[in-house]
C-alpha cells in the first residue's frame, strides 16, 4: 500500500507545507502526515518529529513556529499522526491509550494488535513513501519529539542507528517501564510481562548499550514547570543511564516552561540547528 495523496499544499517561508495521506501496509490504515520542504530542488536533509498524547500530524505543524528555521537550515521536516485510526480500529476513552496515543511500538496484545504498528510505520513505510516522492536525502535523517513523541524519537533512534544520524527531544517520557503512562500503554500493547518492555524504554535501552557510539551527543530540552515532570517523564533516569553508558547528553532543565507548545516553539530552533549540523 502507497497512493500518496497531497490532501493540502501552502507555500511557506519560500517552501511548502503539505499535508499527505497514504496507505500503510505496517497499520493496515491510511496514515496521515505533514511534511515541510524548503524551496529549492533538494535532496533536502530530512527531520522526523513525533508528537506526543493527543496530537494528530497538525499540532507540530501548526503550533511549532519551525518552519522559519527549517527554511533557513533548507532542513525538510515530516510530522505524522501518533496513532493509526477510523471506526474499524481500536480505541479506548482516555486520552491516553489507543488513538492518539500509539507510543511508537508495534502492539502485541489484542485488540491493539491488529493496528497499532508505530514502530514499523514509522521507521518502514513512512521512510518509504517519503524517499519515494519527495526530493529528500535518506541517508541525512535525523529524529526528534516530544512527550509520548520523545518517548518515540529517543527508542527508535536507539534501536534504529541505521536509519538515524541525530536524535534529541523535548520533555522525552524516558522511562515508560516506570511511570503511569508508559506501564499502562505497554500493559495494554505488549502484555504483563515486563521483560518485553525493556526494548522500548529509552533509559534501559541506553543502560543496556543500544546504539553505543552512534550518536556524538543527544539534546534534550525540559521545563522545570512541566506538570508532567516528577510523576510521568523523569529526565534524571535518562541522564543517569547515558552516564554509565558513557553517551555524552546536553539535558537543558529549563526554568518556568510548561508542557505545551509553547515550550516547544521557545527552543525548537537549537534543535533545528543541532539537527543540520550533523545532518550536513
Ligand atoms: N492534558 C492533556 C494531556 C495530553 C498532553 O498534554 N498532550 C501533549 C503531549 S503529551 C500535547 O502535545 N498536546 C497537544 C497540544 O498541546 O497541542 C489532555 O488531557 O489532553
Amino acid at each position: 500500500m502507497s497512493d500518496l495523496e497531497i490532501l493540502e499544499e501552502h507555500r511557506c517561508f519560500g517552501g511548502r507545507v503539505l499535508i499527505c495521506r497514504h496507505g500503510s501496509a505496517a497499520t493496515g490504515t491510511p496514515m496521515r502526515f505533514s511534511l515541510f520542504l524548503p524551496e529549492g530542488e533538494g535532496p533536502f536533509p530530512l527531520l522526523i518529529w513525533l508528537s506526543g498524547l493527543t496530537c494528530t500530524e497538525d499540532n507540530f505543524t501548526t503550533k511549532a513556529g519551525a518552519y522559519r528555521k527549517a527554511s533557513e537550515l533548507g532542513l525538510a521536516i515530516a510530522a505524522p499522526d501518533t496513532s493509526p485510526r477510523g471506526e474499524g480500529v481500536a480505541n479506548d476513552e482516555a486520552y491516553d491509550l489507543g488513538q492518539g496515543a500509539g507510543f511508537y511500538l508495534d502492539a502485541r496484545e489484542a485488540p491493539w494488535a491488529a493496528h497499532f504498528k508505530m514502530e514499523s510505520y514509522i521507521t518502514r513505510d513512512l521512510q518509504d513513501v517519503l524517499s519515494a516522492n519527495f526530493p529528500l536525502d535518506m541517508e541525512r535523517r535525523g529524529i526528534s519529539g516530544h512527550s509520548m513523541g520523545g518517548h518515540g524519537a529517543l527508542t527508535l533512534a536507539l534501536k534504529h542507528p541505521d536509519l538515524f544520524r541525530s536524535v534529541s527531544a523535548f520533555a522525552p517520557i524516558v522511562s515508560p517501564a516506570r511511570c503511569p503512562w508508559g506501564e499502562k500503554a505497554f500493559s495494554a500493547y505488549l502484555g504483563k510481562d515486563r521483560a518485553a518492555w525493556a526494548a522500548h524504554d529509552a533509559a534501559l535501552l541506553m543502560e543496556s548499550g543500544a546504539a553505543r557510539y552512534a550518536f556524538d551527543e543527544i539534546l534534550i530540552d525540559q521545563g522545570m514547570a512541566d506538570g508532567f515532570l516528577d510523576e510521568q517523564l523523569k529526565p534524571e533516569l535518562f541522564e543517569e543511564a547515558c552516564e554509565k553508558a558513557g553517551q555524552r547528553l546536553i539535558l537543558r532543565r529549563q526554568e518556568g516552561y510548561d508542557h505545551s507548545y509553547f515550550f516547544i516553539q521557545s527552543f525548537i530552533e537549537d534543535h533545528l540547528e543541532f539537527h543540520r549540523v550533523r545532518l550536513s
